[in-house]
């Protein structure tokens, strides 16, 4: 707890119990308590010391995640911490490193595509780290069009081998974290080629460096790919390049879980969807929903304190200026961001539970809701990613021209987090899946299969295509089936739209083509539907606390209302409100930003986030930002020495030839 405390002022005008909102942010006391005992571990470590990060290069940045890795895994081990305990631990390290992919993909892919006895030989070597995996999927020529890979794996009965191969130049494995300098196997995603047959995309692991020296395998070529954007950030991570010339592996590195090469050659597919080889990808969009709402409140809590403690006008006569975060514009720019935090957070929860849910079908080979996961997974992480990446920026606009400072943690948090937009699936790529399915669904309508799950609002069609909204009043919106229903009315009437226009093309795929900005819009509509639809629930449970539910349901309502207002054209025109209508839902929302407003650094403080997590000067939890600033003005390497160097090779002569010239004249 700080000493002085700044934002005391703020802090008492809450009308709320912060300690009860911890736990609504967290989902459970104990995960308050955990992640409080974590992040302190870790703010309390000068290992994991980050505030020198952005001055590092890239060599000392890489080597310092090195050690922070190994660090972290000597306190997992000593302290015996629980899978939880260490993932927490790993997320406040907050450095991006091999061990996101060893654990987030090369794990996952092993325990979901591999049989009992593969996962039985590779796990333990991943869990005690005698092995270090990656996921090397993307090659250069593609990335997004997985059955375009050009990698082969060709099984040799006679030594009953695969030999993995690139190739072409864009065959090369292109991108993978951990890839670069530090992982010894990777899951590498290859054509399997068998009796003169391909037999498309299959995963194997693949042994790539030498477990007593690190050097690359014989035929293995190695490397990282290069500096990515921004200081610090991303480019702790080693992204790397691959190729292979002839590399053989045993047939059984194949994962054979779901199809089988025999020791004949003969190729043997299970009786399960194919798309299943994409179960890792499906795991980490949902994981990258949930990480969507923590870069997003970091990112907004940064941003509210600073508001808060920054003035700026409004004293002619010597009284105090005005909180930045009064002023009307800033709140309007910044609260739907906090409400956007507070939506991610519980729709990530939701979507976990349905990530859950859908594992636990397929176990029991029913693979009904299997369209259901890809169509949320890929529509969340497309719409919550984006909309974090450009809440980041908007946060550093927020906190005026120190907010570009790198000591404000914003341009590096964004330089972080952007690639979220791309990775694990480019965002339209991911839209136009969901958008795809919505076409699948609504040409389904007409012979009465009744779609389920979260497309199930479609089967009200007939409804919702001619529906009018009730609303006459600017409280009428506070109504959440007023909501509800403007937004199931808005998502179906611009699928049914596309689907219509999509008819009369050519063809369904030249239609689609066509129409695929249209489509997106539509999806990105039926992904806003689901977010506003979990919001909404969250707040019908029963939630303990003083005033906690209340402002959960105030921001539930900015979070719809200013979607609405923000997507206003597609809901007139779509005729599913008059721009009355729209006028009073403005008017609304503008009355829940004051209501907002004496609450929102409490409701900052709810996400428990430490100073060293934080990562910023402007977002100190005691609000004490000038001096901070000032300090660590000094920090900057350039400030070592007062008098610059290359201040007497390119200055001083300079200076010196100007004043020559002068003195002549
Ligand atoms: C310090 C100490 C450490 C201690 C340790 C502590 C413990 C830590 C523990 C955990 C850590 C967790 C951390 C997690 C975070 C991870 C970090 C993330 C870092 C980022 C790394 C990035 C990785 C990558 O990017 S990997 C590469 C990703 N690539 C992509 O996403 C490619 C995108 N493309 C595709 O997915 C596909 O090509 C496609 C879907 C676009 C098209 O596929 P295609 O086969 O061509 O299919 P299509 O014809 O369009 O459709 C055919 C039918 O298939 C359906 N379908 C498509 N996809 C799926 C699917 N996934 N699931 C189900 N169904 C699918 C589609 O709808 C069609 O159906 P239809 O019915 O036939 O119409
Ligand atoms: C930081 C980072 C980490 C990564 N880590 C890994 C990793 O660990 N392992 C791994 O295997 N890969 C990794 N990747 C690769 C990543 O998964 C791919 O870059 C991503 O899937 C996008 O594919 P792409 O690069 O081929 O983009 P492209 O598909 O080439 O995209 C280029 C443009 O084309 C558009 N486009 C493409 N197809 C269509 C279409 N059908 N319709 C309309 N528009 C389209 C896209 O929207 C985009 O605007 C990583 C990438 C990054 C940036």
């Amino acid at each position: 707890m700080a000493e002085v405390d700044h934002l005391a002022a703020e802090r008492a005008t809450a009308r709320f119990d912060v300690e009860e909102m911890k736990v609504a942010w967290a989902g459970s006391r104990h995960a308050v308590h955990v992640a409080d005992r974590m992040a302190r571990l870790v703010a309390s470590d000068p290992v994991f010391r980050k505030d020198n990060r952005t001055m590092l290069s890239r060599k000392e940045l890489f080597k310092d995640t090195l050690r922070k890795a190994a660090h972290a895994w000597k306190r997992i081990v000593e302290l015996r911490l629980t899978e939880e305990e260490a993932d927490l631990l790993r997320q406040y390290v907050d450095q991006p490193g091999y061990v996101d992919l060893h654990w987030g993909m090369f794990v996952p892919a092993i325990k979901g595509q591999g049989t009992e006895e593969q996962q039985h030989k590779w796990l333990p070597l991943a869990y005690k780290f005698q092995i270090i995996g990656c996921y090397a999927q993307t090659e250069l020529g593609h990335g997004s069009n997985v059955q375009g890979l050009e990698t082969t794996a060709t099984f040799d009965p006679k030594t009953d081998e695969f030999v993995i191969h690139s190739p072409t130049l864009t065959s090369s494995k292109w991108w993978p974290g951990g890839l670069g300098k530090a992982s010894t196997h990777a899951v590498v995603y290859a054509r399997l080629i068998t009796e003169g047959k391909d037999y498309g995309i299959h995963g194997f692991i693949v042994q790539l460096r030498s477990l007593e020296d690190h050097s690359p395998l014989p035929g293995v070529t190695l490397g990282d790919i290069g500096g990515k954007f921004g200081s610090g950030a991303y480019n702790s991570m080693d992204n790397g390049v691959l190729r292979f010339d002839h590399v053989r592996i045993p047939r059984d590195q194949m994962l054979m879980r779901l199809s089988q090469v025999t020791r004949e050659g003969k190729y043997v597919h299970s009786n399960v969807p194919k798309q299943l080889l994409y179960g890792t990808m499906v795991y980490v969009r949902q994981s990258i929903v949930a990480d969507a709402s923590k870069a997003l409140s970091r990112a907004v809590c940064i941003a509210v304190r600073y508001s808060a403690v920054r003035k700026q006008f409004g004293s002619q006569d010597g009284g105090p200026e005005t909180q930045v975060l009064n002023y009307k514009t800033q709140q309007s720019r910044l609260f739907p961001l906090l409400a956007s935090a507070y939506a991610f957070r519980f729709v990530g929860d939701w979507l976990n539970w349905l990530y859950t849910d859908v594992t636990q079908k397929l176990e029991a080979k029913d693979f009904s809701t299997l369209q259901e996961a890809h169509a949320c997974t890929a529509g969340l992480k497309a719409v919550t990613t984006s909309v974090t990446a450009d809440a980041i920026e908007e946060c550093r606009k927020l906190c005026g021209g120190h907010g570009y400072l790198n000591s404000s943690g914003l341009p590096e948090l964004f330089a972080v987090y952007v690639p979220a937009c791309t990775y694990e699936g480019d965002n339209v790529v991911l839209l136009l899946q969901v958008a795809r399915i919505l076409m699948k669904t609504v040409s389904q309508l007409a012979s009465g299969k009744q779609p389920v799950g979260t497309m199930a609002y479609m089967g009200k069609v007939q409804y919702l295509m001619q529906c009018k909204s009730a609303v006459s009043s600017a409280e009428d919106w506070l109504n959440p089936d007023a909501i509800q229903e403007a937004f199931e009315a808005r998502a179906l009437r611009m699928a049914v739209n596309c689907a219509q226009n999509i008819s009369q093309a050519a063809s369904q795929e030249e239609g689609f083509y066509e129409r695929s900005p249209d489509l997106l819009e539509a999806a990105v509509a039926h992904i806003q539907l689901i977010i506003v639809t979990k919001f909404i629930e969250k707040v019908h449970q029963e939630i303990p606390g003083h005033g906690v539910k209340e402002q959960l349901q105030a921001l539930c309502n900015v979070y719809a209302l200013y979607i609405l207002h923000k997507h206003l054209g597609d809901f007139l025109a779509t005729g599913c409100i008059t721009p009355r209508q729209g006028a009073l839902a403005n008017e609304q929302l503008g009355k829940l930003y004051a209501q907002v407003r004496p609450n929102a650094v409490a409701l900052v403080d709810a996400f428990n986030y430490t100073d060293h997590y934080l990562g910023s000067v402007l977002g100190r939890y005691d609000g004490d930002v000038y001096p901070a600033l000032y300090e660590e003005a000094w920090k900057d390497p350039l400030n070592e020495t007062v008098v610059p160097e290359g201040y007497h090779e390119y200055l001083r002569p300079l200076i010196k030839q100007q004043q020559l010239k002068l003195s002549r004249l």
